[in-house]
């Protein structure tokens, strides 16, 4: 293969850093630099790394700075080798082969850290990517306490430090950060005082589905003077988590090298990231928490593997699949309009009775996926549903409704409420269970998604403060987990037909939320 050379800078430098940032020559096969600790069973470190630069397109190296005696359940005790002999490792590798990227991962004690700080100071020309490892997945310390303040000193020299939240909070000094705009925050100062791009990983946020990753840059070097850039994520629902933080940084290091940007490498990382976390469950690696499957994409398109997923593997594909069609719905004039209360009454309150035409025979579509359902605690989970939804219909003309003065008026459904409500019915006609559940499942968690949003816009003077407080309600963000699981496990049971007619049906439902959302306003 021919590589294709280009010199770029992908982020300016003012600050308080040691070095410009380095410049990164692009390359098809770049050779990327793993100086990290080892991991037998080949879940984490530098075993993870090398995997990780290979899965995304680069030629692995590695240099070990210690050498660990782990498994998927725990360290238990760490080799360090001879700090000069790890200085030999290094100059063995740069003095024979060009060095595109490097990653660093566990460093382990000071006289390591200023040894690789040396090194890269002197020799290393292309991006530098920095793990800050400090506690292992399985809460064992992999940094020496006493190396922590040489850690944050170790910053201003690489380009991209990619902390979890309790490590951004040692590299801040200050207590770890409770929501993500506190780490978003704390991400800031970092950045300001290293002068060093700072990846934030949502991976240890509790009580979320979501899974967010950010950029920031407090110089506003990350492409149109921006200092934040966000990316959501869905959270994949696995204890294979190990060596996550590992693979992420090396394939940072190894996607940069190849496109010249960050913010498209950490896209396409976490793409990569999800779907292998998503096959992870797949490899049986250990009874701890097990490794991610790097290669899983390539396999399964090379036809060497099945791909064959867990229900919740194969639900969180789907969602994926309608991503687009969720950031379309968030940007509808209804939905943005809705938001900030600019939205005018009148196209609210047909809105409101489209949707209570919709509930009422969403209710009985539930009502049937309670007949069908396999289990008693399905059909009392559906049922309760179906009874939810007509009393969420009775409670709109009782409130919303009459308030819009319209309560008396007959309403016709619209034609994009007639063609969602026909394709819930069709769901319904063949007595398959796992369709009906999987056309009712965009209403919940579309709706779950959208309002984790819109409670966020509600304040005491927004004239539709009322109706954006009914989305926070605990017991539906409940239903909606629920829901999720119970078409995971109907997804699970089902062959290769059943899966794909309960895809089709859930995909469909979504376009049609979408033209739901999109009808009151045009
Ligand atoms: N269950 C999950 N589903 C989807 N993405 C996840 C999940 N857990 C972690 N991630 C992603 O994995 C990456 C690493 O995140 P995390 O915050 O777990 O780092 P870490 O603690 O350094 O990892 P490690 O477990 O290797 O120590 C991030 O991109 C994060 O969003
Ligand atoms: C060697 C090594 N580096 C990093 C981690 C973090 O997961 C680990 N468990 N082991």
């Amino acid at each position: 293969m021919t590589a294709v050379e280009q010199t770029t800078t992908p982020a300016a430098s003012t600050s308080n850093r040691v070095h410009d940032r380095r410049p990164v020559t692009v390359r098809d096969t770049p050779r990327v630099l793993s100086i990290a600790g080892t991991d037998p069973t080949g879940g984490a470190g530098i075993q993870a790394d090398l995997k990780s630069i290979a899965a995304n397109g680069g030629y692995g190296m590695a240099v070990v700075t210690a050498l660990v005696a782990q498994n998927t359940r725990g360290v238990r005790s760490v080799h360090t080798p001879p700090v000069g002999f790890l200085r030999e490792q290094l100059h063995a590798v740069a003095d024979d082969v060009v060095i595109d990227a490097v990653k660093i991962g566990m460093l382990g004690d000071v006289a390591i850290i200023d040894a690789v700080s040396t090194w890269l100071q002197e020799t290393v020309t292309g991006p530098v990517v920095l793990d800050p490892v400090m506690v292992a997945t399985s809460g064992d310390r992999l940094l020496r306490r006493d190396a922590e303040a040489a850690m944050r000193a170790l910053l201003p020299h690489v380009d991209l430090v990619t902390p979890n939240l309790p490590e951004l909070a040692v590299l801040a000094d200050e207590p770890v950060a409770t929501s993500w705009a506190d780490a978003l925050a704390q991400a800031e100062r970092v950045s300001a005082q290293a002068g060093v791009i700072v990846l934030v990983k949502g991976g240890h946020l509790t009580g979320t589905t979501a899974c967010p990753d950010a950029l920031v840059d407090a110089t506003g070097g990350l492409g149109g003077d921006r200092s934040l850039i966000e990316f959501d994520g869905l959270r994949v629902d696995t204890r294979n988590t190990h060596g996550t933080g590992c693979s992420l940084s090396s394939a940072m290091a190894t996607l940069v090298a190849r496109s010249g940007s960050w913010t498209e490498a950490l896209g396409d990382a976490k793409t990569w990231l999800t779907s292998s976390l998503r096959h992870a469950d797949a490899l049986e690696v250990g009874s701890g928490n097990g490794p991610i499957n790097h290669f899983a994409e390539l396999w399964v398109s090379s036809g060497m593997t099945s791909g064959r997923q867990d229900g919740a593997g194969i639900l969180s594909g789907w969602w994926e699949d309608i991503a687009e069609v969720r950031t379309r719905i968030d940007r509808l004039p209804f939905v943005t309009t809705l938001a900030d209360g600019t939205l005018d009454p009148a196209r609210f309150a047909w809105y409101l009775q489209q949707d209570a035409i919709y509930l009422r025979a969403y209710s009985r579509v539930l009502a049937r996926a309670s007949a069908l359902a396999p289990t008693a605690e399905e059909q009392v989970f559906w049922a309760t549903g179906a009874a939810g939804s007509i009393e969420a219909e009775m409670e709109l003309h009782r409130t919303w409704l009459r308030t819009y003065a319209v309560s008396g008026m007959e309403v016709e459904p619209s034609a994009t409420t007639t063609a969602y409500l026909d394709h819930l019915h069709a769901a319904t006609v063949d007595g398959d269970y796992g369709r009906v559940v999987a056309a009712v499942l965009p209403c919940y968690w579309i709706y779950q998604d959208l309002g984790e949003r819109l409670v966020g816009a509600s304040h005491a003077e927004h004239p539709f403060a009322a109706w954006l407080d009914t989305y926070a309600d605990p017991a539906f963000a409940t239903a909606n987990a629920r829901a999720i699981e119970i078409v995971a496990g109907a997804v699970a049971r089902a062959n290769e037909t059943g899966r794909d007619t309960m895809r089709r049906a859930f995909l469909a439902s979504a376009a049609h939320e979408e033209a739901f959302f999109a009808e009151p306003i045009r």
